[in-house]
């Protein structure tokens, strides 16, 4: 049958040229959608490369992402069933790692018509409202010292409280927390999962890296694995014993894992697996914290070296809201400069450089080129907002590109033009996009109109720096540090 794979006219995409067994790999560095947006300046807006095994395309034209996430949504709607997905995913068994297919529709859909609706979300405004206060009262306290402030942590603080306390009815962070040996583990595993997950494995790439395995990392997987499985094992348990006790929430609010112990199985069974319960516990946690605390740290830290950026946005929280009250959740729709400000953060910095990365479930073809099946895909999102073929001045903050021409709301969930892509499009969209802008717009109109910011002594705004980190989300390379000084009455910060 060797004669049925002889090569016919199909041209594969332009790339750069490949080395025997391990492809393109070693042209990869540390910041490799770096490296990617490089080979689409020099062959093209539709790159081939050849990753060990493994074929790839990449890309950073909003052209060719409207193709594949729109137009062939239903040819690059799947997941590579990377080795950090089977370990650290239950098997692929979750949302956002699972291979196209009806477990991942039924889960989805778990996902948009009980977890995420906006009756749910409703549902939790006063916890998020109160997890807004903590944060003012956290910083005020923390700014009387005058010490610079490691916003890293207060604001990873922040997403992770607003995240358990829905998903798990428990505070992690700060006073009233599950107290600080569980907080610890919590944050720690938290913390090696995404590591791990963000690592572009060698073993997935080429067979023979995984008999050795020299850094033990797919050792490290299987041991973390166990850690987490523990931890959500320990949560389940404690809802259940909950409900058989009768035990009340919190005025009757279900979280989660409330809801997911309600719910019917898959296939009549009467109630999900415990295994799909976690998964979908641990996908939401990985979801929706670091995504929305690694995009606060950017838009601080640029906001922080632009000083006249945040006197803009001071002036509209002023005309907005006032002296006299905190910013509540309906003053965000009217907060449109905050609102560019966090668009151009995404343009910039996005949270995911690759979105999570697609795969092709069969042979298809794009821009006349062969594309074949089980291709990995990089929709190059980080390249997209610094595409100069797109956008001018590519390295300069200025959120008053992204301001409308008729002065109406500007959108930050979607893009139809497709030059930003926070949330990508298509089958496999963020379904928490609406919960993600909410998290992000209230800790900055907080922050920002409680406090006026500057660097730490010595360091002059325009020395921020803004170097990155590569992972699966992508933080700035060091905790950004600041100097917080109230603005308001004192008063206000009781
Ligand atoms: C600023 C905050 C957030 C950003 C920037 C963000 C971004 C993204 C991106 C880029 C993807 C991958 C899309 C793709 O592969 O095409 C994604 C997927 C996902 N996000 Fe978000 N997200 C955020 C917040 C949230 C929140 C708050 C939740 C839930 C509570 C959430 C739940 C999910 C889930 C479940 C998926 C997987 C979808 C699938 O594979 O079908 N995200 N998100």
């Amino acid at each position: 049958s060797w004669l049925t794979h002889q090569p016919t006219a199909r041209r594969l995409p332009p790339g750069p040229p490949r080395w025997p067994i391990v492809g393109n790999l070693l042209q990869l560095g540390p910041l490799p959608h770096r490296d990617l947006a490089s080979f689409c300046e020099r062959y093209g807006p539709l790159v081939y490369l050849r990753l060990g095994k493994v074929d790839a395309i990449t890309t950073n034209d909003p052209d060719t992402i409207r193709e594949i996430l729109l137009k062939q949504d239903d040819v690059f709607a799947s997941r590579p069933q990377t080795l950090a997905a089977i370990h650290l995913a239950y098997n692929c068994g979750d949302v956002a790692l699972a291979p196209f297919g009806p477990r991942w529709k039924w889960m989805r859909r778990i996902c948009m018509e009980q977890l995420l609706t906006t009756k749910r979300l409703e549902s939790f405004a006063k916890q998020r409202a109160t997890e807004a206060n903590h944060l003012v009262r956290d910083v005020w306290a923390l700014s009387q010292a005058n010490d610079p402030i490691n916003l890293r942590e207060v604001l990873g603080g922040f997403s992770m409280n607003n995240v358990t306390r829905m998903l798990l009815g428990k505070q992690y962070f700060g006073s009233g927390s599950a107290g600080p040996k569980e907080a610890m583990e919590f944050m720690h595993i938290t913390h090696e999962l995404f590591w791990l997950l963000g690592l572009i494995y060698l073993g997935d790439y080429l067979p023979f890296w995984r008999w050795v395995d020299p850094y033990g990392c797919e050792k490290k997987m299987r041991e973390v694995e166990k850690r987490v499985d523990d931890f959500h094992m320990n949560i389940i348990e404690e809802h259940r014993e909950r409900k058989r006790n009768g035990e009340e929430k919190d005025e009757g609010i279900m979280d989660f894992v409330d809801v997911l112990l309600s719910l019917p199985g898959e296939d009549g069974n009467e109630h999900m697996d415990d295994a799909q319960i976690k998964a979908l516990v641990q996908d939401m946690i990985a979801a929706a914290t670091d995504t929305s605390a690694v995009t606060n740290e950017w838009a601080m830290a640029e906001v922080i070296k632009h000083p006249h950026v945040l006197r803009k946005i001071q002036q509209e929280l002023d005309n907005v809201v006032g002296p006299n009250r905190m910013v509540s959740e309906s003053d965000l729709s009217n907060l449109n400069y905050l609102r560019c400000v966090v668009r151009e953060t995404f343009r910039m910095h996005p949270a995911g450089p690759f979105l999570i990365p697609h795969e092709s479930l069969r042979a298809t073809e794009i821009n006349g080129y062969y594309i074949p099946a089980k291709t990995r895909v990089f929709i190059n999102t980080h390249g997209l907002g610094r595409n100069t073929r797109i956008w001018d001045d590519i390295d300069v903050f200025r959120p008053e590109r992204h301001l409308t021409v008729d002065g109406s709301r500007v959108e930050i969930s979607h893009g139809d033009d497709f030059k930003i892509l926070p949330f990508s499009a298509g089958k496999r969209k963020c379904p928490g996009a609406p919960l993600g802008v909410t998290f992000v717009l209230t800790a900055l109109a907080r922050l920002f109109h409680c406090f006026d910011w500057s660097p730490p002594v010595g360091l002059k705004c325009e020395d921020i720096d803004t170097q990155e980190i590569y992972g699966m989300t992508m933080p700035r390379a060091k905790p950004l540090m600041a100097v917080a000084k109230p603005r308001l009455a004192s008063h206000m910060y009781q």
